[in-house]
């Protein structure tokens, strides 16, 4: 007998739609971002994630101009670099404060998310957005605020959602064992991972992508499919 007692979850292709993170996210922080740097950029957080990112790409003195469009580059290639995605966060935190849109939630979400709480597990996301990107995205959600709803929030500073050592960390910091944990996700290498790390895993795919012949996650079509 399988006793999840916590539930960690992706975001983009699981909770929410990818167009809302590729469509909606993703063109606002990079419309805004040579601007967002130009004001910004004295400010000492702002400082700390430029100097990351011309580190990760192995600039020794870049200037700002240089930074930024690295950053553009690496938006249009969704690399998930944790130091674009503390800077996209920042961006972002605006849109949501000037109603400029709110994140999407699949509709049955919200209310597995209650559920599943109710019932006594915990409840964590994991996600290549960094964790102020995440709480807002759940606090400006279509479905209202669902920030009370968990215990936690993970991002790359944990380590790559591909790599199993992540899901090893994730396990001790919530103090649990991976046998009663729970990942879903809609990305099949990110499952390998966690089931590596002796995770429970469920694949999210959502309409109207492919089933796929034989899947080697289980596999649900929404929330209201998972019977922790
Ligand atoms: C926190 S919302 C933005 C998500 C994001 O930037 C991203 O790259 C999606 O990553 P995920 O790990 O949720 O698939
Ligand atoms: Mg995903």
């Amino acid at each position: 007998m399988i006793e999840i007692r916590a539930i960690v979850t992706d975001i983009e292709g699981t909770t929410s739609s990818i167009s809302f993170v590729r469509d909606v996210l993703f063109p606002y922080a990079r419309k805004r971002l040579p601007a967002f740097i130009e004001t910004h950029g004295d400010r000492p957080e702002v400082q700390h994630w430029l100097h990351e990112a011309a580190k990760e790409a192995g600039l020794v003195e870049a200037a700002r101009q240089e930074i930024i469009e690295l950053l553009l580059q690496w938006i249009d290639e969704d690399r998930k670099s944790t130091a674009l995605k503390a800077l996209q966060g920042m961006i972002w935190k605006d849109g949501y404060a000037a109603g400029d849109y709110r994140a999407h939630m699949y509709p049955e979400v919200a209310a597995r998310l209650r559920d599943w709480r109710a019932d006594g597990l915990r409840l964590y996301v994991y996600s290549s957005g960094s964790v102020p990107a995440q709480q807002l995205l759940f606090r400006y959600s279509e479905a209202g605020d669902l920030t009370a709803l968990f215990a936690g929030y993970f991002d790359t500073e944990t380590g790559p959602k591909r790599e199993t050592e992540s899901y090893r960390r994730i396990a001790a910091a919530i103090d649990e064992q991976p046998r009663h944990i729970l990942f879903l996700s809609d990305i099949v290498e990110e499952l390998d991972a966690a089931q590596a790390a002796g995770f429970h895993t469920g694949w999210l795919i959502r309409e109207p992508l492919a089933w796929p012949v034989e899947p080697r996650h289980r596999a649900y079509r929404d929330f209201d499919a998972i019977t922790p």
